[in-house]
């Protein structure tokens, strides 16, 4: 900010906390800040990782773009013996979506989980060097979130002990692996495994796509990009692939193991979420601090539209998500770590909890996050509709994520399945355990009653808890009294999917809600910092109760007047953090490259900004525009009848 005007200084006097100390609780450690924040800035002050022209650059231009920052990257990696840690940042803060997302995300998390130790030796080598490129080849044309429908099958023959890799339909092409199309020369195919003639359902074969000299797909095997993705840039810097047919090496894993690398992606993905819904509200809460609309007396600056109230009712709750969603990304993290621990001693006990977890949190979050780009665009008033605000591309690129690596819906159906055990087993042995401990009070969550009586009770951690586990309980136990109705249990859970899919969206709030509380039970040092913590964990909760107050209300867990009393606390608690506003999304770190964004730029200096930018569009190349001679001017010479269009 040397020699910089800050338009937004007088928006950070105004923070009642330790920015600096809050920077370190958002990062996790501060070892991770400073490695962040160093990795950040060598990305930003290096020109071949600049992205402001993503938006006007043609697919192959685009493409080509993108193997080039990859290449690079690799490059600075090796070059500045750059750990893997202080790789994965460098990648990050590149912020393209590539084929080495699933390279490192996907294709070796996928060996490392399932190989044989020998299969490891071989292949983990190649693919850290990078002198193989992997991919994950799951989904198939006729089938995504099905996976046991799969077609595509590996037949193993004895003779020459090799798989027989086959796509014997149009519908069992592998189609949408991304890094496959165009760049990887491995993939990890799900393929139904046939020994004997007899099946043995889905299993992941590593098999050579291409040559390792001239990139030629090997004999057999066709593949190709599946075309132009949802908005302009955005996604299509990723070459998602078609292919078919193939030849691989042995892989024998147990059953268990084989969805494990969704497990560990779905993990990712919940801590990927509060970056990208952070990203939004910083640029949102920036520009709602600059931008002035009406109110102005006598002449006087016109209002922020930040301090609108209707601006915070709709931006505060979004900045308190990305705070709970970083939280509840490093437990999920931690409960990863632990299952992982446990298969290794041969312990599947916590996987159905941390498939159910994962599966969840990633739907809740995904869901929210990419309606909350949306409505940061909105928040931004007409200037959010511009590239140059980098919410329009945000958006394009992270909608996805409510698709890939489950559809949202369909894991949210996961989640029921595993409430519905939990309620079945209820008055037996097993007794409920971590995220579904609350259910071994249901008794007493059947019948409690919410004792807020003023605004202020709502600030009490365990009123807020209860009355989330309540709503839950009530909820799951209703549906679950429904489904012991039908005499066939699976067309009961497929007739009430829609109160199924209600009470997993109950149970994943309250995990949501219960980790940001633990959270603040920590030892959190600086100046002010768990007190704003503490205000936004409340912002998250109640503005969730307002949002969901039906499920509240039917469920009996609140009365009316408390919902109401909810919400003017709400109220309150958005004055208490308007001042602490600039300074809680300055605590995210992000710096002006890694936003993209002329609207959330630090300095706030947005106008003459945009003005610039608009300038920069190919379109302005020429005052008079191509075509001029041919379209325009014969139409307004009224000569069009005798043009040649
Ligand atoms: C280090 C840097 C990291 C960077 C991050 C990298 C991220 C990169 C992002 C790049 C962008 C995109 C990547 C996208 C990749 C993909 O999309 S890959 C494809 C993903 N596909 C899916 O997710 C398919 C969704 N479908 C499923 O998961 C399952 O098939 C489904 C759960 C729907 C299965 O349903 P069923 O057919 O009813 O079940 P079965 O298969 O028969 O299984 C039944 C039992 O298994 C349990 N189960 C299911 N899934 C899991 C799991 N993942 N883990 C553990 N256990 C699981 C299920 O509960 C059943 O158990 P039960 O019998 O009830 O006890
Ligand atoms: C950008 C992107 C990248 C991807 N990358 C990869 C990759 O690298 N590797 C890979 O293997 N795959 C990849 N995929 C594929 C992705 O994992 C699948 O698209 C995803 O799992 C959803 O499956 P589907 O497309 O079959 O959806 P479908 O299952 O066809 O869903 C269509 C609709 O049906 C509903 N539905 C489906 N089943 C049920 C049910 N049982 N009950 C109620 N409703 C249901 C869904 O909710 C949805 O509304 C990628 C996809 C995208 C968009």
């Amino acid at each position: 900010m040397d020699g910089v005007v800050d338009h937004l200084a007088d928006e950070r006097n105004k923070a009642q906390f330790d920015v600096e100390e809050m920077k370190i609780v958002w990062a996790g450690s501060r070892h991770v800040f400073e490695l962040s924040d160093r990795i950040a800035r060598l990305v930003a002050s290096d020109p071949v990782f600049r992205k402001d022209n993503r938006a006007t650059l043609s697919r192959k231009d685009l493409f080509k773009n993108t193997l080039r920052k990859a290449a690079h990257a690799w490059k600075r990696i090796i070059e500045l013996r750059l750990s893997e840690e202080e790789a994965s940042k460098l990648r990050f803060y590149v912020d393209e979506a590539a084929f080495t997302d699933l390279h490192w995300g996907m294709f070796v998390p996928a060996i490392k989980g399932q190989a044989t130790e020998e299969q490891q030796q071989k292949w983990l080598p190649l693919a850290y060097k990078m002198q193989i490129i992997g991919c994950y080849a799951q989904t198939e044309l006729g089938h995504g979130s099905n996976v046991q429908g799969l077609e595509t099958t590996a037949t193993f023959d004895p003779q020459t002990d090799e798989f027989d890799i086959h796509s014997p339909t149009l519908t069992s092409s592998k189609w949408w692996p991304g890094g496959l199309g165009k760049v990887s020369t491995h993939a990890v195919v799900y393929a139904r495994l046939i020994t004997d003639g007899q099946e043995h359902g889905v299993h992941g074969f590593i098999v050579q796509l291409r040559s390792l000299d001239d990139h030629l797909p090997l004999p057999g095997i066709t593949i190709g990009d599946i075309g132009m993705k949802f908005g302009n840039g955005a996604y299509n810097t990723m070459d998602n692939g078609v292919t078919r047919n193939g030849k691989c090496v042995r892989s024998n894993v147990p059953r268990q193991l084989i969805y494990g690398t969704m497990v560990f992606v779905r993990q990712t993905i919940v801590s990927d979420a509060s970056c990208a819904l952070s990203r939004a509200v910083c640029i949102a809460t920036r520009y709602s601090a600059v931008r002035r609309q009406f109110g102005s007396q006598n002449g006087g600056v016109e209002t922020q539209v930040i301090d609108y109230k209707t601006q915070q009712n709709r931006l505060f709750p979004l900045l308190a998500a990305a705070y709970a969603f970083r939280f509840v990304g490093e437990w999920l993290k931690w409960l990863y770590t632990d299952v992982t621990q446990r298969l290794q001693a041969n312990d599947f006990s916590t996987l159905p909890e941390a498939h159910a977890c994962t599966a969840g949190l990633k739907s809740l979050t995904t869901t929210f996050t990419a309606d909350a780009i949306e409505e940061c665009r909105k928040l931004c008033g007409g200037h959010g509709y511009l590239c140059s605000s980098g919410l329009p591309e945000l958006f394009a690129v992270y909608v996805p994520a409510c698709t890939y690596e489950g559809d949202n819906v369909v894991l949210l159906l996961q989640v029921a399945r595993f409430l519905m055990k939990t309620v079945s087993q209820l008055g037996s042995e097993k007794k409920p355990v971590g995220t579904t401990a609350y259910m071994g009070r249901v008794e007493h969550l059947m019948q409690c009653r919410c004792s807020v009586q003023k605004a202020e009770d709502w600030l009490n951690p365990n009123t807020i808890l209860e009355a989330f586990e309540a709503r839950t309980a009530r909820m799951s136990v209703a549906v679950a009294q429904k489904l012991a109705q039908f005499a066939n249990p699976e067309e009961g859970f497929l007739e009430l999917s829609p109160n199924l899919v209600e009470a997993s969206v109950a149970h994943c709030q309250l995990i949501v809600v219960s980790k940001f509380i633990e959270k603040l039970q920590q030892d959190i040092p600086g100046k002010g910092v768990k007190e704003l913590l503490g205000m936004l964990c409340n912002i998250y909760a109640l503005n969730i109760l307002h949002k969901h107050l039906g499920d509240f209300l039917s469920t009996g867990s609140i009365t009316p007047k408390q919902g109401s009393l909810a919400n003017d606390q709400l109220r309150s608690l958005y004055s208490q953090v308007r001042p602490n506003a600039i300074a809680l999304v300055d605590a995210f770190n992000y710096t002006d490259h890694y936003l993209g964004s002329v609207l959330g730029r630090y300095d706030g200096n947005v106008y003459p900004k945009l003005y610039e930018e608009a300038w920069k569009d190919p379109l302005n190349d020429s005052v008079v525009p191509d075509g001029y001679h041919e379209y325009i001017r014969p139409l307004l010479k009224n000569q069009l009848r005798n043009a040649r269009l």
